[in-house]
């Protein structure tokens, strides 16, 4: 092992996420199985005891690439000198809450995250959002870090991603591995649009009929978190663990040609969508850059169901900043 150690920032670190990722994370999956990486657990005070437990239990994994752990419950330390930051602690929606009200509550995370990041995080910091709403939460908190660079700063919607290449496997009888460039639109919520007008199966065009894609698949995968919670009494947690991993394998280490992936990324103004925002598109990595793929024709079907939910994010946007969280 000659490579220094990369720190990886993990918030909500004693959660039900926190407790899937970490040990992906130590294990090696999250940059490869040569990159040393040493942890470093933001929680709440209350939480902080709960991430003591998760850091004994990574210590009795022995994992040759896990070079330390370091548990706090201050934003800035735990941002100091980070390479990536993995902000998975958010404020859950509770009875009787409004969206607003989330975004405000989540404001007050985010923010003091994103003033860590700027001061303290190494110039090369990579940032996923999990914590919902993962967009907009990324906003926030890219907001308020003006000296790092604004494609640092990524909302993860890889997990409706995975999903889509799921439920497409299922009904072709393909393996997902046969799918390319299916690609998830917009805002991870209800509104995001999983497309398949780009899919190709075996190298060709995928062909299934409409009312499938509109009463099935593109339910299906907008509202599969609600159908987990449903089904398991809590909401994804493994998965989301799993997605968190493959969207920054994939950053770092780059998308195989003739494929892409989806990530929330800031808007460029491409294919319409409001610049600023932080919007799902088809993306590919080079260099350790997500770059949105240019040059798509968009029917009309696509065009409606983009800007539907990119009208759901301009709006959390608009909320955000009439709160002055951004
Ligand atoms: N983008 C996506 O695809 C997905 C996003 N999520 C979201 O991920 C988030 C985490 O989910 P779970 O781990 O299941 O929730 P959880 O409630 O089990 O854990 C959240 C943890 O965050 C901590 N936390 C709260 N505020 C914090 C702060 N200011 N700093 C550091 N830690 C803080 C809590 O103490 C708790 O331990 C939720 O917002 C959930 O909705 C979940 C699944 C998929
Ligand atoms: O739906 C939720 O609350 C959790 C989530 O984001 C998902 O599973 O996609």
């Amino acid at each position: 092992m000659t490579q220094a150690p990369v720190n990886v920032t993990v918030t909500g670190a004693a959660g039900q996420i926190g407790y899937a990722l970490l040990f992906r994370i130590a294990s090696g999956q999250l940059l490869g199985q040569d990159v040393p990486v040493k942890l470093r657990l933001l929680e709440i005070p209350q939480a902080v005891k709960a991430a003591e437990g998760t850091a004994m239990e990574l210590d009795d994994g022995a994992f040759p690439l896990l070079s330390g752990i370091d548990i706090f419950d201050d934003p800035k330390q735990a941002f100091e000198g980070a390479n990536i930051a993995l902000l998975v602690g958010a404020r859950p929606r509770s009875k009787g809450m409004e969206r607003g009200d989330l975004l405000e509550a989540n404001g007050g995370i985010f923010k003091p995250q994103g003033e860590a990041i700027n001061a303290g995080a190494a110039d090369d910091i990579k940032v996923l959002v999990v914590g919902n709403p993962a967009n907009t939460n990324a906003l926030i908190a890219k907001s308020h870090a003006p000296d790092v660079p604004a494609d640092r700063f990524t909302a993860m919607t890889r997990l409706d991603h995975n999903r889509a290449l799921a439920q497409l496997s299922k009904k072709l009888g393909v393996p997902v591995t046969e799918l390319k460039k299916l690609a998830i639109w917009g805002n991870h919520s209800a509104t995001q649009y999983p497309s398949v007008q780009h899919a190709e199966v075996g190298g060709k065009a995928v062909e299934v009929d409409q009312a499938w894609l509109e009463s099935d698949f593109i339910p299906t995968v907008a509202k599969r978190g609600a159908a987990i919670i449903e089904a398991r009494g809590l909401s994804s947690a493994a998965s989301a663990a799993s997605a968190a991993i493959d969207h920054v394998y994939t950053w770092v280490n780059g998308t195989p040609a003739g494929d892409w992936t989806s990530a929330g990324v800031v808007s460029d103004g491409s294919y319409g969508v409001a610049e600023g925002i932080i919007s799902s598109f088809p993306v590919t990595a080079k260099d350790g850059k997500y770059e949105i793929v240019q040059g798509l024709e968009i029917d009309d079907f696509s065009r409606a169901r983009i800007d539907a939910s990119v009208a759901e994010l301009v709006e959390e946007r608009d909320t955000v900043q009439k709160l002055g969280l951004i």
